[in-house]
């Protein structure tokens, strides 16, 4: 099996859209893994692309969990490293996908509920059932310009956050056993998935990419 696998997801198109009339500049065909750019629309040839899993606009949250994600998270529990991010266009349905509603600390997960809850709920809950002694550490930094800034930073450094330009950065280093480390950034230990998700919450309001979705919802 591929190391890296690629998974397109493709939004719907939002109410605005629908009502002005807009038209989808895609079509997804999930069963064939194909994403078709409609280029006719504009009087060109149509382009198709294949993918390792295609999820159309009908697809919900938790089946892009279940499928795509679960998968690398239990690979995460036997001791592998992975990654999972999101990449595309500003409006593709990064956040969307990745974080969703997060708001909820107990019980069920709304269904809207991204990627992130999905996998903290599941760790804990594998954690949980396995009755094992575990420790949990969270890290949250924003790589933005070739900057790393440290998003759960002590309150001592946010003081910096009202000068951006004069907001710490950290330096990505190797760690000589063939991986990579970020010399001084936080690690908060957490007990619960709703610790974790006031943190993800906290370190989201601390991006200098939350400043453009301010701006956006306040025009
Ligand atoms: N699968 C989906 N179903 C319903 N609504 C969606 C879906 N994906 C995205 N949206 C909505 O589309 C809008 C844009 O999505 P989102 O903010 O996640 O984009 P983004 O890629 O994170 O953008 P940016 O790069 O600008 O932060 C939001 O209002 C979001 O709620």
């Amino acid at each position: 099996e591929a190391n890296v696998q690629v998974v397109l997801r493709c939004r719907p198109l939002s109410v605005e859209e629908q009502k002005a009339n807009v038209q989808s500049a895609v079509s997804c065909n999930d069963t064939k893994r194909e994403v078709t750019v409609l280029n006719s629309l504009f009087k060109q040839a149509d382009k198709t692309f294949t993918f390792d899993t295609v999820f159309g606009p009908k697809s919900q949250q938790r089946a892009i969990y279940d499928h795509a994600v679960a998968p690398i998270v239990d690979d995460v529990l036997e001791g592998y490293n992975c990654t999972v991010f999101a990449f595309g266009q500003t409006g593709t349905g990064k956040t969307y996908t990745m974080e969703g509603e997060m708001m909820q600390q107990v019980g069920e997960l709304p269904t809207s509920a991204g990627v992130m809850p999905r996998a903290v709920r599941h760790i804990f809950d594998i954690l949980e059932a396995q009755k094992a002694d575990y420790s949990m550490k969270v890290t949250f930094l924003e790589l933005y310009n070739e900057e790393i800034t440290d998003l759960l930073a002590s309150e001592d450094q946010s003081r910096f956050l009202e000068d951006r330009h004069k907001r710490p950065t950290l330096s990505l280093m190797e760690d000589g056993k063939g991986g990579s480390v970020i010399r001084g950034l936080e690690e908060i230990v957490v007990y619960s998935p709703g610790e974790i998700y006031s943190l993800l919450q906290h370190g989201s309001t601390r991006r200098r990419t939350a400043d453009t979705a301010l701006n956006m919802q306040s025009r």
